[in-house]
């Protein structure tokens, strides 16, 4: 089923060149997504009326104050939580059926990688799983790494690799899957600022290699503005829509130094404002 929504009017970079108009596929529907958490104490409403459209290729940033929902909005889509009422597909399956089907990977905010196995094993993991021969396992993990800059690392562990190099051994398993969709929450909040930079970069370029669709949980402004095509501001629970903000007036290959443009720091505001707006100070 599917429903006409304003946020689904976008152009592609073709229509807006002023060739031949189309619409990229849509890759995320949520429609009125209401989730409450039944607890012991009292039930904790965490989503309320959620709309959203993702198209194919996007990547979308979900902004929002600690405990807004973005988490769960993630969860969500990734089949892991079920929402109370309204409707969300996947490329038009529920996300039971899309989990099934493996179209997405998932990126935790900890690497959650298994110490007694090396990089390219961690890696190899969810092929196994899948029962995918060994030879094609390999192949596949040495692919991924050398996606994510891990080349010469296949035999490492994972305690030997500083933080942000786990995470990017995270980001590869997630990609051994060759999923459509991108899913990741807070991948790099516990990260060192530097290191972050290098991995918001690094993250930029993968994505535009490998035009996957991306959904990213952040509660920096600056990483959301810097990797999105749009962002989504998330008002304090229950989780609303507040904004989505559109990033195109961004060049889509991004450097580092974009930061200090003028159109960098007009979507900055924005996303300032709507977060001021949606939030309660005396909380
Ligand atoms: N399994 C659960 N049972 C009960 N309440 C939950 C559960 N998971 C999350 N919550 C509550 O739902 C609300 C939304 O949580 P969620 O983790 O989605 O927020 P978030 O925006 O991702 O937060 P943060 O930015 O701090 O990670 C919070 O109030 C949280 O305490």
């Amino acid at each position: 089923m599917t429903f006409p929504h304003p946020l689904d009017a976008r152009e592609t970079t073709a229509s807006r060149q002023g060739s031949e108009p189309s619409v990229a596929p849509v890759v995320v529907e949520a429609r009125k997504l209401s989730l409450v958490y039944p607890t012991a104490d009292k039930p904790v409403m965490a989503l309320s009326e959620v709309d959203l459209t993702i198209a194919k290729g996007d990547f979308v940033s979900l902004i929002g104050p600690s405990g807004c929902g973005k988490t769960t909005l993630l969860r969500v889509i990734a089949d892991l939580e079920r929402p109370t009422s309204g409707h969300i597909a996947i490329e038009g399956m529920t996300p039971e059926q899309a989990r099934l089907k493996r179209l997405y990977g998932y990126v935790f905010q900890a690497p959650a990688l298994y110490p007694w196995r090396t990089v390219e094993r961690n890696v190899m993991l969810p092929l196994e799983i899948m029962g995918l021969p060994k030879a094609d396992r390999q192949q596949r993990a040495r692919e991924q790494l050398e996606r994510v800059g891990l080349v010469g690392f296949e035999r490492k562990f994972p305690w030997q690799l500083s933080g942000g190099m786990q995470q990017r051994v995270s980001i590869a398993r997630a990609l051994a899957l060759q999923p459509d969709l991108l899913l990741m929450d807070e991948p790099f909040g516990a990260l060192d600022e530097i290191t972050r930079d290098h991995l918001n970069l690094h993250l930029t370029q993968l994505w535009r290699a490998t035009g996957k669709t991306c959904v990213f949980v952040t509660h920096s402004i600056a990483e959301a503005v810097f990797l999105s095509t749009r962002i989504v501001v998330m008002s304090p629970r229950p989780g609303r829509i507040l904004d989505v903000i559109d990033c195109n007036s961004l060049p889509r290959e991004r450097t580092l130094d974009l930061r200090e443009s003028p159109e960098f720091a007009a979507i900055a505001h924005r996303v300032r404002e709507g977060l001021k707006e949606g939030h309660s100070y005396d909380d």
